[in-house]
């Protein structure tokens, strides 16, 4: 599919008209709102919101036949036919929520598939995400390569949408890190690498998926979540977050890995599993699968 994909122009113009909704109604939506997510993580009362919201306009959307969300159990059948003439919509409806409380940027992160959930990244036709940060801007990537957009809303419950860059490349020179998880729970041979990382790219952690990718693809880099010495699997959930970031990366110029091989030949088990995700300059990625290699 390309850019052109009347369905994927829909599902991306429902997701810009959520943008500054969602942004709008995050200021009375910085506490928890009681509930655990299927991943087992305490939901904000923003992400119950943002699910709800893009559940909505998402399924809405003619050639949308299933949406998954990281916030909810089963998916919501939209119509069905997904494989057949309409695609399956994964969504991470706020990424980076625990920033809500301080104040710090978030997302929502997108992926569009050709196939029932679950699915390997191989069956995205397209991903993206929203970035909250000072402004708000969208990423839309898919066959043709990646786009930034501005979104803002006109106050009447529309918006516009500025194409900022229209072909968006990972700079050839990496300039900044930002590594996840706490130091002591590193694996040894991540932390080994870290060291050196550290000593040749700035920090940049901001403690959102979205925020901290977006930096890798403004300056070049590498973002992990990595493997924990006590959860093997990372945090990252694959169908909601890694993959969507995996495909839009990779078609940047990047890469992206479990430590081992390409995110995006993962096969996923269940929608809510988990991943570690290394991302980001293609030199980096090797490196760091080299070094998990060798111990
Ligand atoms: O707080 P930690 O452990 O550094 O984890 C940060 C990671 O967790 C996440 O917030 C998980 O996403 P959710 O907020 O959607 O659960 C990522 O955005 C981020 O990379
Ligand atoms: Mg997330
Ligand atoms: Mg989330």
């Amino acid at each position: 599919m390309t850019e052109t994909d009347p369905i994927v122009e829909a599902i991306f113009d429902a997701v810009a008209v959520t943008a500054p909704e969602i942004r709008a109604a995050l200021p009375g939506r910085r506490v928890e709102s009681g509930t655990d997510n299927p991943s087992g993580e305490s939901v904000m009362a923003g992400d119950l919101y943002a699910d709800e919201l893009l559940a909505d306009a998402l399924t809405a959307v003619d050639g949308v036949g299933s949406f998954v969300s990281e916030e909810r159990e089963a998916a919501v059948d939209a119509g069905g036919g997904v494989g057949e003439d309409a695609y399956a919509v994964a969504i991470d409806p706020l990424d980076g929520s625990s920033n809500l409380r301080s104040n710090n940027a978030m997302g929502t992160v997108v992926g569009v598939y050709d196939a029932p959930l679950p699915a390997t990244g191989r069956d995205l036709v397209a991903a993206g995400y929203v970035l909250y940060g000072p402004i708000t801007t969208m990423i839309v990537a898919d066959d043709d390569g990646v786009r930034e957009e501005v979104v803002e809303g006109d106050g009447d419950g529309g918006v516009s949408r500025s194409v900022v860059e229209d072909d968006l490349r990972l700079p050839e020179d990496p300039l900044v890190y930002g590594f996840g998880g706490r130091v002591p729970d590193w694996p040894d041979d991540f932390t080994a690498y870290a060291r050196e990382i550290e000593d040749e790219l700035k920090l940049r952690y901001g403690g959102a998926m979205v925020g901290d990718v977006n930096q890798v693809l403004t300056y070049g880099g590498i973002f992990a979540y990595p493997a924990l010495v006590d959860a093997p699997d990372g945090k990252l959930r694959l169908s909601f977050e890694a993959n969507p970031i995996a495909y839009i990366v990779e078609k940047a110029g990047g890469a992206a890995s479990n430590g081992e091989t390409d995110i995006l030949d993962v096969e996923s088990e269940g929608v809510h599993d988990r991943i570690p995700l290394y991302v980001g300059n293609e030199a980096l990625v090797e490196r760091l699968e080299d070094a998990l290699a060798n111990e």
